[in-house]
């Protein structure tokens, strides 16, 4: 891997998304699909997926579902019951309720909790299979109470004919009713505007490469989304101490991702530096998806080298990771100085699976250094909140002067006859 100093790193802020090509695909994607609706739609989906569809085939079956169940194994549905079991639990912790505090001069002043009516959750597939984004996606929609959940993944999971069972299974198991296959920008385009087969949601929440990734910044406005999910990322802070296998295989776990993932180790000690670019090389060469990890650690997977933790810190900070493994004596103790990043995984047995999978918290994570400003896919992403103001009688009566004087210091007469014109009605 390749060695840097840790000082210079992420000094600059990267503000580009995508290349220039990808960014301009996803443009006319997004375009063409707002404005000719299921055409475009559909002509994408052969065009990236390689499957030709017409507008009645894009919604998934019962029939598909049930047929789904007869694929997938014992051991998949037990553990994927289970990881949906702590899952939730760990969302319903993210509930709030509406509040309304009542004044003794009768004001009531409040906030009111409403889930979104109808969210749209993209569930990668170009790759790979993810039944656990399904779950990660689709739980905290529910905890939040949202009605219609709706599931876009692409028609040719991971390239091999037909949406993956294992997705469909997850799916179901988690109670989606409206799926279709589609992927990429054309489907974010489409849930965004609605076509004559998909009727527009209000929000768009979960990963994908980086074509979602740009369609989702595209369309929002239109619609909500939460963070830019992209490819994934791995930051590891250790020292001396730490295991350079298993730093290895957790780089290595986000490294076969995507040829975009990024995988890094930040540490103090150039040994444990060596050791961990010798384990890499090692692991990588026996990896199923060896192609994609090896790509993505020659481009973008780096150890860098600090002189002491409070550089390193610095660098992780300035990074603003999605995933951040602390492997060093004390790692409780360096909690307090993170400042950035999506998820944290603390010690040498939170490896980073654990939290993708089974943990409970959200593998839905904002990337590309936008965990400075936005946070893991959680329940108030599918809330929507009202304030609600009641002032008595006796209230405007008491404030009416005060509001009329600051309506007239910005020069809103109106604002302060909507007022006045109640005082002096009741004051004759
Ligand atoms: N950040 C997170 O929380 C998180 C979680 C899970 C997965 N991920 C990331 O999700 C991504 C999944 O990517 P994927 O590719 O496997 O599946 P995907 O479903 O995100 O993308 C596949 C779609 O991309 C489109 N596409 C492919 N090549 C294209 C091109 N040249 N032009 C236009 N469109 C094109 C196709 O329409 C296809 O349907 C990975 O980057 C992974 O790291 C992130
Ligand atoms: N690590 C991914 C988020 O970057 C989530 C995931 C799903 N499946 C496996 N991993
Ligand atoms: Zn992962």
């Amino acid at each position: 891997m390749r060695k840097l100093r840790a000082e210079q790193f992420g000094l600059t802020r990267e503000v580009e998304y995508g290349t220039p090509e990808q960014n301009e695909a996803v443009k006319q994607i997004v375009e063409a699909v707002r404005i000719e609706g299921d055409e475009a739609l559909l002509r994408y989906t052969e065009q990236h997926d390689r499957v030709k569809l017409d507008a009645g085939s894009l919604r998934v079956t019962d029939e598909e579902i049930q047929s789904a169940y007869k694929n997938v194994d014992d051991a998949f549905l037990s553990a994927i019951r289970e990881a949906a079991v702590n899952i939730r639990k760990f969302h319903e912790k993210q509930l709030r309720q509406s509040w309304v505090d009542v004044e003794p001069d009768g004001t009531m002043l409040g906030q009111l909790l409403r889930p979104l009516k109808r969210v749209g959750v993209y569930v990668p597939g170009g790759k790979a299979a993810y039944p656990s984004s399904v779950l990660m996606n689709v739980i905290p929609a529910q905890v939040a109470g949202v009605p219609e959940i709706v599931m876009v993944t692409p028609p040719a999971t991971g390239g091999k004919a037909g949406i993956d069972p294992y997705i469909l299974v997850a799916a179901a198991e988690a109670g989606v009713k409206e799926m279709y296959r589609v992927g990429g920008a054309q489907a974010v385009a489409a849930l965004a505007y609605g076509t004559a087969s998909i009727p527009p949601v209000d929000k768009i929440c979960g990963p994908g490469n980086i074509y979602v990734a740009l369609a989702k910044r595209a369309v929002f406005g239109a619609v909500d989304i939460d963070s830019i999910a992209g490819p994934s990322e791995i930051v590891v802070l250790a020292d001396d101490t730490a295991d350079a296998a298993y730093i290895a295989a957790d780089l290595l776990s986000q490294a076969e991702h995507d040829e975009m993932a990024s995988a890094i180790l930040v540490t103090t000690s150039t040994k444990l530096a060596d050791a961990v670019s010798v384990e890499v090389a090692r692991q990588l060469a026996t990896l199923p998806r060896e192609t994609i990890a090896r790509h993505s650690i020659d481009n973008h997977g780096a150890v860098l080298l600090a002189d002491t933790m409070a550089e390193a810190i610095a660098a992780i900070n300035r990074m603003a990771p999605e995933h951040l493994e602390i492997m060093v004596a004390e790692p409780m103790s360096m909690l307090g100085q993170i400042e950035n990043a999506g998820a944290i995984f603390v010690g040498p047995y939170s490896s980073e699976p654990v939290g993708d999978y089974f943990a409970g918290p959200n593998h839905i994570l904002p990337t590309n250094g936008t965990a400075r400003f936005s946070s893991p896919v959680n329940v108030d992403d599918f809330v929507k909140k009202s304030s609600l103001i009641y002032y008595s009688k006796e209230a405007l009566f008491a404030n009416g002067d005060k509001i009329m004087t600051l309506a007239r210091h910005e020069g809103l007469e109106a604002h302060a006859r909507a007022i006045e014109i109640r005082l002096e009605r009741e004051r004759g």
